[in-house]
């Protein structure tokens, strides 16, 4: 699905206006009526106090057909305008009307600070004060309103966006922005959504379908894709009954020290839970019972070191290798990884101490294979790109390292991006349970095992990453957040594959 930027987004209502014949009028009633329907369907008419803060522009003219709709169907409603200029829209203003006709007092006006209303614990407080038209860091009595709201406690529902927060560009540190409990967006997910400074903001997240023109969203040209699980699909490859297992790719996964073999164990587990035919490890000599106990699975080869890897095995034929997990960086490996990276033409999976070594030795990136897959969580891609000052110059600097070096990077976090050259993949699969010590060893599994069978590089990384956070939501279910172990996202992959299909 694709992401799109404020400016695509109201140029996609201006001519869905015209296409279809409406007014503006209309299509704002059609967008706050299926906010109105979301917040009917969840309420069922209980008498809770909703406290709807409208703007002046088309964001407050959702609030104020959404006041009207819920005040017909009788629920307790109060209206406050929040007048942060003299310039209102001209669809507020005939919303305005409708609502002046049809309740018996008049919406309360917000000037200033001294208007600042009661809010308690159990108001459902909906946030239509600004929307994608935003166009500077809310301030003043406004910004101790945004404060306000956040802090009373009640139920926040942000309409189109949280009030405050910049769809697709930077926000100031310390800004006041709404931070929502709930938010229903009209038509197209904004990237602000999923970044880390600002996910916080928007709570759950529901994109609503407003009918805007199906072809020119179409033609919108777009760098940021939000997947999903029918992307997921059309990206999966079904099995042929007449194959064997020599069809499903041999890898070779390198890595693990002492006391960290359960890194490879994992990855290894991973791969072979995601379909891998021929699974290998190379790994040092200490943990060559441990993997042939606990995974029977996979093939061992032992480096002559007992405790860390010193080499690399380059005359195995393996569809795809992946380096990295529980390495360590001494000079040694270092020398491992070198030897690989001048023996091997494919793509490679390059994670975790692999990562650590390609900052500390740069020349070693230009031996990475084309189309090679970096899998860096925060800490080793600022040791990979250098420090940002926020999000989005971290995309930048993301894409101009994709470029330079040719390399795929799986930007890890609670919504992992998968970057090539320009383009952004963004995940919304995966839950806080993930966020424990291996799951990042289970990812690199999966997106090796899928490489070794003949996906390309970028479909292997963006399938691996949906899968894999799809694999922990329903290990989640089972085990809720704390219990989760990286190891129960391995061994839901396959349930994860056949969720897909809607298969349980
Ligand atoms: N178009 C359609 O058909 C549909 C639109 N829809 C809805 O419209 C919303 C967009 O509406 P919008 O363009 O009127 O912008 P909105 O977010 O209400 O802001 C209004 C004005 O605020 C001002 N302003 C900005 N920042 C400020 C600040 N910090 N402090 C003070 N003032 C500030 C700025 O005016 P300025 O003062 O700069 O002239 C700006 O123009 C969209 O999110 C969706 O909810 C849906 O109904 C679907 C159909
Ligand atoms: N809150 C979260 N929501 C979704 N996914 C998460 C969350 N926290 C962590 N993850 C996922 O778990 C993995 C953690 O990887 P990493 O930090 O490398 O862990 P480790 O080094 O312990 O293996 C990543 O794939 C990341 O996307
Ligand atoms: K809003």
């Amino acid at each position: 699905m694709k992401i799109l930027s404020a400016k695509q987004l109201a140029e996609a209502d201006k001519i869905s206006i015209k296409k279809q014949g409406i007014t503006s009028e209309e299509l704002m009633e059609r967008a706050a009526s299926l906010v109105f329907e979301e917040i009917h369907h969840r309420l069922e008419n209980r008498p809770i106090p909703i406290k709807i803060f409208c703007g002046i522009g088309n964001n407050g003219g959702d609030g104020l057909v959404i006041a009207r709709k819920l005040m017909e169907h009788d629920y307790k409603v109060k209206v406050y305008i929040v007048n942060y200029s003299n310039k209102r829209s001209e669809d507020f203003l005939s919303n305005y009307d409708k609502l002046k006709a049809l309740s018996k007092g008049w919406p309360v006006q917000l000037k200033g600070e001294n208007d600042l209303p009661e809010l308690n614990k159990g108001d459902f407080v909906v946030d239509s004060i600004f929307g994608i038209g935003l166009n500077r860091p809310i301030e003043g009595w406004m910004a101790k309103l945004v404060n306000h709201i956040n802090q009373s406690g009640a139920f926040i529902l942000s309409v189109d966006m949280p009030s405050g927060l910049f769809p697709d560009q930077a926000q100031e540190k310390n800004a006041a922005i709404v931070k929502a409990d709930y938010t229903l967006s009209f038509q197209a997910p904004k990237i602000a959504f999923f970044l880390p400074e600002t996910m916080d903001y928007v709570g759950n997240l529901q994109i609503l379908d407003i009918g805007l023109d199906r072809e020119f969203i179409g033609t919108l040209e777009s760098n940021h894709f939000l997947i999903t699980s029918e992307y997921a699909r059309a990206i999966y490859k079904t099995r042929n009954k007449n194959t064997h297992k020599g069809d499903y790719g041999n890898v070779l996964i390198a890595g693990g020290s002492y006391g960290k073999i359960g890194s490879v164990m994992l990855t290894a587990t991973a791969a072979l839970r995601t379909g891998t035919g021929l699974c290998s490890l190379f790994i040092p000599e200490c943990g060559y019972e441990i993997i042939q106990t606990g995974l029977p699975e996979a093939m061992v080869l032992t480096d002559s070191d007992s405790k860390m890897i010193t080499e690399f095995p380059v005359e195995f034929e393996a569809d795809a290798i992946c380096f990295g997990m529980g390495v360590g960086t001494d000079e040694k490996s270092i020398s491992a990884l070198r030897n690989m990276l001048e023996h091997t033409r494919n793509p490679v999976v390059i994670d975790a101490d692999g990562l650590n070594i390609l900052s500390m030795k740069n020349e070693l990136m230009e031996l990475l294979p084309e189309n090679s897959i970096l899998t860096p969580h925060p800490g080793e891609l600022k040791r990979l790109i250098g420090e940002w000052k926020d999000d989005f110059e971290m995309l930048d600097k993301v894409k101009a390292f994709s470029k330079k070096y040719k390399v795929i990077l799986v930007v890890k976090g609670a919504h992992t991006c998968t970057v090539q050259n320009d383009s952004v993949m963004i995940n919304n699969s995966g839950n806080p349970g993930m966020a424990t010590a291996g799951s990042g060893d289970v990812l690199s599994g999966v997106i090796t095992s899928l490489l070794g069978q003949s996906y390309e590089p970028i479909s292997a990384a963006v399938l691996a990453v949906y899968l894999h956070g799809a694999a922990g939501d329903i290990a989640a279910k089972e085990f809720g957040f704390e219990s989760l172990l990286a190891r129960d996202i391995a061994n839901n992959i396959g349930r994860a594959i056949r969720q897909l299909f809607n298969e349980p």
